[in-house]
């Protein structure tokens, strides 16, 4: 994996949920400093002295750790002395991998891409183009922030225990903003609420979010979309281009 992020030694490396150090170990072989935020406080403590038994002086010091919960770590909680990351490594949590990984992209702009491992389904749905039966909520979010693909699937017999799931890698590079950045709530609202419904048409899903089927139909129509459309079938220009229309509105 460590590899396949195509880390080298300009890079340094945010890594979440290090645990036992297995990936960080490859890492820090690697970067030039990882920054590595794990919340288990007894894992935190236990990963810079498994890194220095095991690796060189040298090459051990490029490491920080960070205790803290990877969803709610910002730039002022990653240490000073070494650069803002700009790549992010990691095998997620699962349970709360979409989360974490949009929420880095907001709080953390200096990553500019990354490889993260998260289970088979999730990789398909944050990496589905519009259309697609697993497009949903979290693979237009993701667009708001950075290009993704699928980057290779790891199926569980490779993991020792071995789990319940098969994984699979997403690789992504941070894209230009598709719209202005003070829109992104409203963006993401528009998204929530055309997917809470997502066999409806538009003028029926963004009606709680237009504040009725009439104003949704208006302002699918401003923003150049089908109000009969599904929200399954529109990318994330569409989207911004509704948060616009809203805007405007409401201005
Ligand atoms: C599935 S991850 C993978 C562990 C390791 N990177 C590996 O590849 O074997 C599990 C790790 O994430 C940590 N973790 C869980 N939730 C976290 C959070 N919100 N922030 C940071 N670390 C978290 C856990 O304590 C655990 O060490």
């Amino acid at each position: 994996m460590v590899r396949l992020a195509g880390v080298g030694p300009d890079d340094t490396v945010l890594e979440i949920g290090p645990g036992l150090g297995s990936m960080t170990l490859g890492l820090v072989e690697a970067a030039k400093a990882v920054v590595a935020v794990e919340v288990d406080r007894p894992l935190a403590a236990a990963l810079p002295v498994t890194v220095a038994a095991r690796l060189p002086a040298d090459v051990a010091e490029r490491l920080r750790v960070v205790a803290a919960d990877g969803l709610r770590v910002t730039l002022a909680d990653l240490p000073a002395d070494v650069a803002a990351p700009g790549v992010l490594a990691a095998n997620l949590p699962y349970n709360i991998a979409v989360p974490l990984l949009l929420g880095l992209l907001e709080r953390l702009p200096s990553l500019r891409r990354g490889l993260v491992m998260v289970q088979a389904e999730v990789a398909d749905r944050l990496t589905a183009p519009p259309g697609s039966r697993v497009y949903g909520a979290p693979s237009v979010k993701l667009a708001w922030y950075a290009h993704a693909r699928p980057a290779g699937a790891v199926p569980r017999p490779v993991f020792w225990p071995q789990p319940n799931v098969d994984s699979g890698l997403v690789a992504f590079a941070r894209r230009p903003l598709p719209g202005p950045a003070r829109l992104r709530a409203d963006v993401f609202a528009a998204i929530d609420a055309a997917f809470a419904q997502r066999r409806k048409t538009l003028r029926t899903a963004l009606a709680p979010w237009a504040g009725s089927p009439a104003a949704a139909g208006d302002l699918a129509r401003a923003a150049e979309v089908d109000p009969g459309a599904r929200g399954e079938t529109l990318d994330i220009a569409a989207f911004c281009r509704l948060a616009a229309a809203r805007a405007a509105r409401s201005d």
